[in-house]
Formats: C-alpha cells, structure tokens, sequence
C-alpha cells in the first residue's frame, strides 16, 4: 500500500520539530516537505503532499490553511488563533472545495481532550468555575486556544442545563485580576519558565470543590493525537474542530 504524503509547516518550532520526526518514523506516512518561516507553500504542491501539518503562528495559519483548501490538500492544524470569524472565512472556503478536509485540533493530547469532556460533564452539576492555564515562557497567545474551547464547552453545558451566567462579586480589583472572559467564565494565564502545557478547570459547589488538571510533560504527548488526524482527516471532508471527534470516547 503506498504512504500517504505528509508535509509539516513549522518545522523547526517546539512543537513542528517533533511532529516532523513522528511522520518520518510512521511506516504508513511519507514525509515529504518541511517548511519553516519563508519557505514558499508552493513546496507543498510540488513535493506532492496530501496533508499538511500546520505548527506555526495565528499570524500566518489562515494564508497557509487557504493554500491547503485552494490545492485540494487535507490540513491537520494545531495552531490556535482561531475566531469565530475567521472559522467563517475558513468554511467558505472549504465550500469552494468540497472534498478538502481540515481539522483544526486545539489540543493533540489525549488527556486534553478528556479534560474538555470531563469539564463538560461537571459543568451542569457545579455552578462556579474558573480555568487555570499554565504555559511555557514562549507562548505568543493567551488564553491558549485549549483553555478558549474548554471554557466554550464549559459555558454550552451550562447553558443547555439551565444554569445563569456566573456573578462576579468583585467591586474592587486591579484590571485582570479576575481574567479574561470566555463566554462568561474567567480564563487565567500563567506563563512560566520550566512548564510546558498544562490546565486546571476548577469548579466550586455547596462545601465542594473539584478540579480536573492536566499536564503536557513532553511535546510527544502531542503526537498520537496528530498521527490520527493525519490518518483521518483525508476521509472526513469539510471542516472537524476538536480531536475528539476522531477518538471513540462515548
Ligand atoms: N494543538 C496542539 O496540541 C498544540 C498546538 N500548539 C500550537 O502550535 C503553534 C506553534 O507552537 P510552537 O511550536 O510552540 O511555536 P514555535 O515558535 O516554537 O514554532 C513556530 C514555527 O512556525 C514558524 N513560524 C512562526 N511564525 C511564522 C510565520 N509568520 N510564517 C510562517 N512560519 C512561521 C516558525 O519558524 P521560525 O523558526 O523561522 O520562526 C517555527 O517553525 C502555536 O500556535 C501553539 O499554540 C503547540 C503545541 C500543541
Ligand atoms: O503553545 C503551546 O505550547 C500549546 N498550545 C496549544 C494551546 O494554545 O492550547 C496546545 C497546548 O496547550 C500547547
């Protein structure tokens, strides 16, 4: 059976770096381009690639995306920055396309992805909470985008439960004290030398409180998650957001 042909934009970043080396070590996938900042996309025509792996920066994700979709080629992108608005652009873009898939993860790890579905489960029975995300001293946005979709599933739950937006009792306080707002619950970010990747979603009811927390230790706790978009996403057409959509979880 011949290997698909996978190509890695941001090669030489933390987490490219080790997605470049997962694919060249899979027996079913071929890398066949590894592009860094400057390196034209047209690379990725050439060398033939069926999926592309985007690891770069918001500032170039949705070019390197509309590249992808234009070409016919499949994209797996890890890279956050994604708004409403731009997952707009990017949907009609793909109807112009049809058979492209993109699937847009904002974590590859697992244990991320069962941090969200624990959180959505939690969040109709406990009425307060906050998330906590830690990341290392190199990160260029923040929130990260995993604490933006976790906070997101957080609030459709409570929403679909019945449960009112959270009262914020502070009447006096520094401006950011309390975090950034995602759709009415408060996001903190830490951003610390010596971490990686990690979460807390803390959340408080009657004399109770549970938290669910999450480490990335390694940035190989990211690749089981990317191999099996690359694998998926070429029979799945149109845009998926969120990895979990490819894992069995129920
Ligand atoms: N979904 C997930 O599970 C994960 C997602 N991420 C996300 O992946 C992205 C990259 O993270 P990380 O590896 O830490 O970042 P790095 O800064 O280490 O690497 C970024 C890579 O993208 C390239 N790049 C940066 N800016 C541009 C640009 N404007 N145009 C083209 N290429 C560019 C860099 O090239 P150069 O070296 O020349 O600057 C480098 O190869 C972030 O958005 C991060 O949040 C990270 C980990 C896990
Ligand atoms: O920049 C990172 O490192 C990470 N980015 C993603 C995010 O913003 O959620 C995923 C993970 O947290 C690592």
């Amino acid at each position: 059976m011949s290997k698909l042909r996978v190509a890695v934009i941001g090669s030489t970043g933390r987490i490219g770096s080790e997605a470049a080396k997962a694919v060249d070590a899979a027996e079913d996938l071929e890398l066949v381009a590894a592009l860094h900042r400057g390196d034209s996309l047209d690379a990725l025509a050439e060398a033939g690639a069926q999926v592309a792996v985007d690891l770069t920066h918001p500032d170039a994700v949705m070019d390197n995306v509309g590249y992808c979709v234009r070409n016919g080629i499949h994209a797996v992108v890890g890279t956050t920055g994604w708004t409403d608005e731009r997952l707009a652009t990017l949907r009609g873009r793909l109807a112009e396309s049809p058979s492209t898939g993109v699937l847009i993860a904002p974590n590859f790890s697992v244990g991320a992805v069962l941090t969200m579905k624990f959180a959505q489960a939690a969040a109709r029975f406990l009425p307060t909470v906050e998330v906590i995300e830690l990341h290392h001293r190199g990160k260029a946005d923040a929130p990260s985008g995993t604490a933006a979709r976790t906070a997101r599933l957080i609030a459709e739950a409570r929403e679909a439960a019945g449960l009112p937006r959270q009262e914020d009792p502070t009447t006096h306080g520094l401006q950011g004290a309390r975090g950034a707002d995602v759709d009415g619950i408060p996001v903190h970010a830490v951003r610390l030398q010596g971490l990686l990747a990690h979460q807390e979603v803390l959340f408080g009811g009657e004399g109770e409180t549970l938290t669910i927390r999450h480490d990335s230790l390694h940035h190989s706790s990211f690749m089981p998650g990317v191999l099996l978009g690359v694998r998926r996403v070429v029979d799945t057409p149109g845009l998926t957001v969120g990895l979990e959509h490819f894992l069995d979880l129920d």
